[in-house]
């Protein structure tokens, strides 16, 4: 049972043909000129300012409207993320003997490797590497170990302030909600956190095939950062992808399937994809963030009130994943949240 706060970041973009064709009905824009731009966020102005604020308000509509923003000012230490991006980079042009040491082991989904379910036809056109990196006596030391300095370092230090950072961005997603005592915070702070990395190759058809399948995260929250400079994530917006132009030195946040039950749906989980480039590679890490294995996944017990009783059900963490993880639900966004936790006769719309 040991790796079921683990599995939050490799489970969602397992192909399925009923979801590709699902897929197919959102359209790919013709022109990008007038696509509506992902919402920008400043930390800086958020944790400087007292009550309920301009920005604290760009923040909730951000995750009402998008369940994505792109974070500035956000206080992390550029040259290290530099590092990071570099070690990751670095990372997948190791050479095959080094790689090996870092494989995915028979039945594990961390080390280097493919996406789950990919052995059944996936037409994910991507490498990753996935590992558990909090709490840090649950990671694996077979591979933590054998990854190379300095990034190893790097990314030791690069855990730690992502936890920082979401848990900053915790803390202000319940000031933006208006409720005091923000309940998931102590669950989340002793939460699970993974980090994947994506390594996209270029692909002479790029449009033939998809980097990442379309997916909601099945984290809490999602800190991700493009790690060069070839562009590719797209974001569900209304029935559009709209394309991603990742700001210098900001972080794109997504709220995951989690965040969506614990809000009790006041945040939603949002569908994302990434394409991939004839020419380029591409690589992008994902830093997963999700609630304690001992914990429950539920609505806040603050935003359930009579006017908006619960929406979903409330479940263990480790069960949460299991059935969340199971061949049923597995690559069909949401649907463990909607089929499962949904609490049916609840009477606001999902
Ligand atoms: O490569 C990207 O930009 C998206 C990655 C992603 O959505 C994920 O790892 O869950
Ligand atoms: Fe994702």
């Amino acid at each position: 049972m040991e790796s079921e706060t683990v599995k939050v970041g490799s489970s969602l973009v397992i192909d399925s043909m009923k979801e590709v064709a699902k897929e197919a009905l959102i359209k790919v824009p013709e022109s990008t000129s007038f696509m509506p731009n992902l919402p920008i966020v400043d930390l800086s102005k958020l944790l400087s300012e007292e009550v309920k604020s301009p920005e604290l308000e760009k923040l909730d509509r951000a995750c009402k409207e998008w369940g994505f923003f792109q974070l500035i000012n956000h206080g992390v230490d550029m040259k290290l993320v530099e590092d990071v991006k570099r070690g990751a980079q670095e990372l997948f042009h190791l050479p095959i003997e080094e790689k090996k040491k870092l494989w995915q082991k028979p039945g594990d989904m961390e080390g280097f490797g493919q996406m789950l379910g990919s052995d059944e036809g996936s037409s994910n056109w991507v490498d990753l590497f996935y590992i558990l990196t909090l709490p840090s006596h649950l990671r694996k030391p077979h591979l933590f170990h054998n990854i190379p300095m300095p990034f190893r370092k790097n990314l030791e230090d690069y855990c730690i302030k992502m936890r920082e950072l979401a848990m900053n961005i915790f803390v202000l997603i319940g000031k933006a909600l208006g409720i005091e005592a923000w309940d998931i915070e102590e669950s989340i702070r002793e939460g699970g956190q993974s980090i994947r990395m994506n390594y996209y190759p270029p692909c002479p058809q790029p449009e033939n095939v998809l980097g990442l399948n379309a997916h909601t995260d099945g984290s809490a929250l999602t800190i991700l950062l493009q790690a060069n400079e070839v562009d590719g994530l797209q974001i569900d917006k209304h029935g559009t992808w709209v394309p991603v132009k990742p700001l210098p030195n900001a972080f794109i946040i997504s709220l995951g399937d989690v965040l969506e039950v614990m809000t009790n749906g006041m945040y939603r989980s949002t569908m994302h994809r990434a394409v991939v480039n004839s020419e380029k590679e591409r690589v992008s890490i994902a830093t997963f963030y999700g609630p304690g294995r001992s914990g429950n996944i539920g609505p806040a017990p603050t935003l359930v009130t009579p006017e908006r009783p619960a929406l979903f059900k409330t479940i263990g963490v480790t069960d949460f994943y299991k059935g969340y993880l199971s061949p049923e639900y597995l690559g069909k966004p949401k649907s463990y949240i909607n089929d499962v936790l949904r609490i049916q006769n609840g009477h606001i719309e999902g």
